[in-house]
């Protein structure tokens, strides 16, 4: 099986640079206390290098690697500081930066200087043979320190597609210097494939002495395919971050290469044998970094194995191979299958057996129309799996818990800007019928008081559930302006954990008693008091 693979049997030595490149992307910031646990779940996942941060760049990154002195990070992960190559006018042992990534005291060290002729002449605003000097001495400066160096050949594929001998030569200084490791970056992220198959096969050639590295952006959605097409030319250390997080459009998504690499190309990697772990390690930094973890990601979003359409369902249930291109497992993460009007019959069945409701194929059908007819009214199930449970309970005939006779919510002001909500509720439970009014700081929230404080008569379990989340989306507004179809989805909370709902009206409030009414309902049939 193996031997088809393209990496088959090649070693990768992988630096996740979640820590460094992943804060330099927009809307991420990590405190010290969040670097050290990312460093520590990123090493029990298996990385070999953990690129902490730039120490000569600010006081938190500083803190950082103080705070890692003397700390052995699991699996015998290894932390890198990041730096620049000396300033144009200063010796290595004057330049301020050099200094802060010896005093990190980081086994590795990893350095960047600039490849591109039109970055040393005019971002550092030297001539050439300067520039290849502060790569040679900054490389031999830290190496003279006992530091192993990774070089980061800064905008190597743009320098090399202007002027490949002048690209070339800064490798050639970075090795001079005493670095073993030479890193090829697109660091505009804009490199086609080819190109940089190309150029890393003909390093990899001219430097057999020395590991050669990839370090890409995703500035045109090709940092994952760039890493591949170096690793194919023979480039054997990967940079990359969990979630893809980086500068701009962000930095090669390590949650895509790794299992890639593993499982399609046959590649060797120390994290190899922790992939069950991908999706929480992916969650987990994305809760660290106070991210929205992307449910479209590959392989660890939620929605990597939902399966939707109802042709995919169908032979899904088959056999999974028909539609998925690995175990979910493998990865950590879940098949899961959407209800919507796109669904068959299929998509019913094992959403129900899921809730574990058995239904006959043939007792879907009215169901299954029955779907396709509020979604076409404005329902939307698939974010809503209580509301849908419920309605197939209702169509095989099953009672309803309680029942809403009448409500009212209304909301009143005055001018100086004080507002009241205040709505009441009229409710049967077998024979029995209660009237509750409540107020709240909205009508919708006033319409819930009087909702849980009328079902609280009947079920005082009621106590621990409580309203999670609540969302409204307005249906082809444009229109109808004022009367357009609202869809309302409502998250609950209880002991046994969270469900979620829906309603559409062309009244809000009526939307919103229908979600909370399933909200409450599902509470009720799950804990078997209806
Ligand atoms: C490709 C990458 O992602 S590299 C990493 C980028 N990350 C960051 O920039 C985040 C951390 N950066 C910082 O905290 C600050 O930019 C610092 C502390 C490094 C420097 O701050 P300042 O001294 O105020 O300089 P400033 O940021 O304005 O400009 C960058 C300086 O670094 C110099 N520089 C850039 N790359 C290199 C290099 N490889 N070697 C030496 N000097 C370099 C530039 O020439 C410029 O110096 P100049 O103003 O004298 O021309
Ligand atoms: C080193 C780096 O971050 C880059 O070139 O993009």
């Amino acid at each position: 099986m193996n031997e088809a693979k393209p990496l088959a049997g090649a070693r990768i030595e992988l630096l996740d640079t979640t820590l460094r490149d992943g804060t330099q992307a927009e809307g991420v910031t990590l405190s010290v206390r969040d670097k050290i646990a990312v460093a520590e779940a990123l090493a029990a996942f298996g990385v070999d290098l953990i690129e902490g941060g730039w120490p000569g760049s600010n006081p938190r990154d500083a803190d950082f690697f103080e705070a890692m002195k003397g700390r052995t990070l699991p699996g015998g992960a290894r932390l890198t500081a990041f730096g620049a190559t000396r300033r144009r006018d200063l010796a290595p042992e004057d330049d301020p930066s050099l200094a802060a990534l010896l005093e990190a005291e980081t086994p590795v060290v990893t350095l960047f200087g600039k490849s591109w002729t039109l970055h040393a002449r005019e971002a550092l605003g030297v001539s050439l043979e300067a520039n290849l000097a502060m790569i040679r001495e900054s490389v031999a400066f830290l190496r003279a320190a006992g530091r192993r160096v990774v070089y980061d050949a800064e905008h190597f594929f743009d320098g090399y597609a202007e002027d490949p001998a002048y690209a070339l030569a800064t490798l050639e200084a970075a090795a001079e210097g005493g670095a073993d490791t030479l890193v090829l970056a697109d660091t505009n992220g804009g490199r086609l494939p080819e190109e940089v198959f190309a150029a890393a096969a003909e390093v990899v050639r001219r430097f057999p002495g020395r590991t050669v590295g990839v370090h890409t952006h995703n500035d045109a959605e090709l940092a994952v395919a760039n890493s591949l097409a170096a690793l194919r030319a023979g480039a054997r250390h990967l940079q990359g971050t969990v979630g893809g997080y980086g500068e701009r459009a962000g930095n090669a998504n390590l949650t895509s290469l790794i299992p890639t690499l593993v499982l399609k190309y046959g590649a060797e990697l120390k994290a190899a044998d922790r992939l069950e772990g991908l999706r929480e390690l992916a969650h987990f930094v994305d809760e660290r970094a106070n991210q929205t973890p992307n449910r479209r990601a590959p392989y660890v979003g939620d929605a990597a194995f939902a399966h939707k359409g109802g042709v995919h369902v169908s032979a899904v249930l088959k056999n999974p191979r028909t539609y998925e291109h690995v175990e979910p497992e493998r990865v950590g993460n879940r098949r899961r299958f959407l209800v919507s009007d796109l669904s068959g019959r299929s998509n019913l069945l094992a959403k129900l057996a899921e809730a574990g409701l058995e239904l006959a194929k043939e007792e879907a059908g009215p169901l299954l129309e029955e779907v396709k007819a509020l979604e076409r009214d404005g329902y939307a199930f698939e974010g809503a799996d209580a509301s849908f449970f419920l309605l197939a309970r209702r169509l095989r005939g099953a009672p309803e818990p309680f029942r809403v006779d009448a409500f009212r919510s209304w909301t009143g002001g005055d001018a100086h800007g004080r507002w009241q909500a205040e709505a009441t509720v009229q409710l049967t439970v077998a024979d029995r019928s209660v009237h509750t009014a409540a107020t709240g700081q909205g009508p919708v929230g006033a319409l819930d008081n009087a909702l849980r404080k009328a079902l609280l008569n009947f079920f005082p379990e009621l106590e621990a559930v409580g309203l999670a989340d609540y969302k409204v989306r307005v249906l082809e507004g444009q229109e109808a302006g004022t009367a357009s179809v609202v869809r309302v989805l409502v998250e609950m909370k209880g002991s046994e954990g969270r469900w979620s709902t829906v309603g559409a009206s062309a009244n809000v409030i009526e939307a919103s008693l229908k979600a909370l009414g399933d909200g409450y309902a599902y509470a009720l049939v799950r804990a078997g008091l209806a």
